[in-house]
C-alpha cells in the first residue's frame, strides 16, 4: 500500500546552489512525521515543494499513490492537503469561531458548517476560546486555532511549519496534545520544527536534513543518538 504522502528523489537548486538534494520521505495516516535540520538545511524549500509553492527541478510528490508534483497549492488543498504558516495567519479581528467558519464554509453551508466548527472546537478543547478575537489570543492558543482551522477543510494530511515558534513550554505541551488528537482522527501530520523537545515527544518517525540531504531517518530514539545528527547540530565529530 502506498504511503499517504511520498516524496521521491526531489532536487531543488538555486543557481549553482543545491538546496535540496535527492530527498525521499514518507508520511503515514495516523502518524506524526517530523522533519528537522539546522538553519539552511532545506526544510522550508522542501516544505514548499510538498505543498505546491515550488516546483522541484526533478523528483516527485504523491498523495495516496497519485502523482501531484504538477498541481498547485489550491488543487492539493482540494485533495486533502492542509498547511499552516511560520507566522500566525489568523484573521485578527474575527473570533476564533468565525476564523474556523470562514474555512468551513469553503466546503459546507450554513448550519452544516457551524456544526463542523463546533465539533472541531470541542475535539481539540478550544471551546472556551470560541468567542475571543484571534488578535487577543496568546501565541500558543493561536497555533492550536490554526490547526483547528486546518481541520475544518477535512484534510488527510496537515503540514505544520514551525508551530512551536513563540510558544512557552506549557503551550507546547498542550499543542502536542492537540497533534495527538488530530492523528488519532485518521489524519497524517508532517511537522517541520526546530523545537527538538516537541519533535522527540510527538513524532513516530523523524527525517533529518542537513545541507539539503537526508542524513538519517528513524524513530526519535534513533535520531537522538545518531552521530551524524549530533555533528550537524553541534558541529562536533563524535
Ligand atoms: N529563494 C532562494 N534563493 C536562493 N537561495 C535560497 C532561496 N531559498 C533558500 N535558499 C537557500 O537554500 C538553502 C536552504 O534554505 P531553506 O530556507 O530551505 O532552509 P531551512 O532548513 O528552512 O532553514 P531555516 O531553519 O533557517 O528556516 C539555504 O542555503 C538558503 O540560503
Amino acid at each position: 500500500m502506498p504511503s499517504l504522502l511520498e516524496v521521491k528523489n526531489v532536487n531543488v537548486t538555486f543557481g549553482a546552489h543545491k538546496a535540496v538534494s535527492d530527498v525521499a520521505l514518507r508520511a503515514e495516516t495516523g502518524h506524526i512525521t517530523g522533519l528537522i535540520g539546522p538553519n539552511g538545511a532545506g526544510k522550508s524549500t522542501l516544505f514548499d515543494v510538498i505543498c505546491g509553492l515550488r516546483r522541484p527541478g526533478s523528483g516527485s510528490v504523491s498523495l495516496d499513490g497519485a502523482d501531484i508534483t504538477k498541481l498547485g497549492p489550491a488543487q492539493r488543498a482540494r485533495l486533502g492537503m492542509a498547511r499552516t504558516f511560520q507566522g500566525l495567519e489568523l484573521f485578527g479581528r474575527l473570533s476564533v469561531r468565525d476564523n474556523l467558519l470562514v474555512a468551513a464554509e469553503m466546503r459546507h453551508r450554513g448550519a452544516a458548517a457551524a456544526r463542523i466548527v463546533d465539533d472541531i472546537l470541542d475535539r481539540v478543547a478550544l471551546g472556551r476560546y470560541a468567542d475571543r478575537l484571534a488578535d487577543s489570543l496568546p501565541t500558543g492558543v493561536g497555533r492550536q486555532v490554526e490547526v483547528a482551522r486546518a481541520l475544518t477543510t477535512e484534510p488527510r494530511i496537515i503540514l505544520l511549519d514551525e508551530p512551536a515558534a513563540g510558544q512557552d513550554p506549557e503551550e507546547t505541551a498542550r499543542f502536542a496534545d492537540v497533534l495527538r488528537t488530530v492523528v488519532a482522527g485518521g489524519i497524517a501530520v508532517l511537522l517541520v520544527e526546530h523545537d527538538m523537545e516537541l519533535v522527540m515527544e510527538v513524532c513516530d518517525q523523524v527525517h533529518v536534513l542537513d545541507l539539503g540531504a537526508i542524513i538519517t531517518s528513524g524513530t526519535p530514539e534513533h535520531v537522538r543518538n545518531h552521530s551524524a545528527v549530533l555533528e550537524a547540530y553541534l558541529g562536533v565529530s563524535t
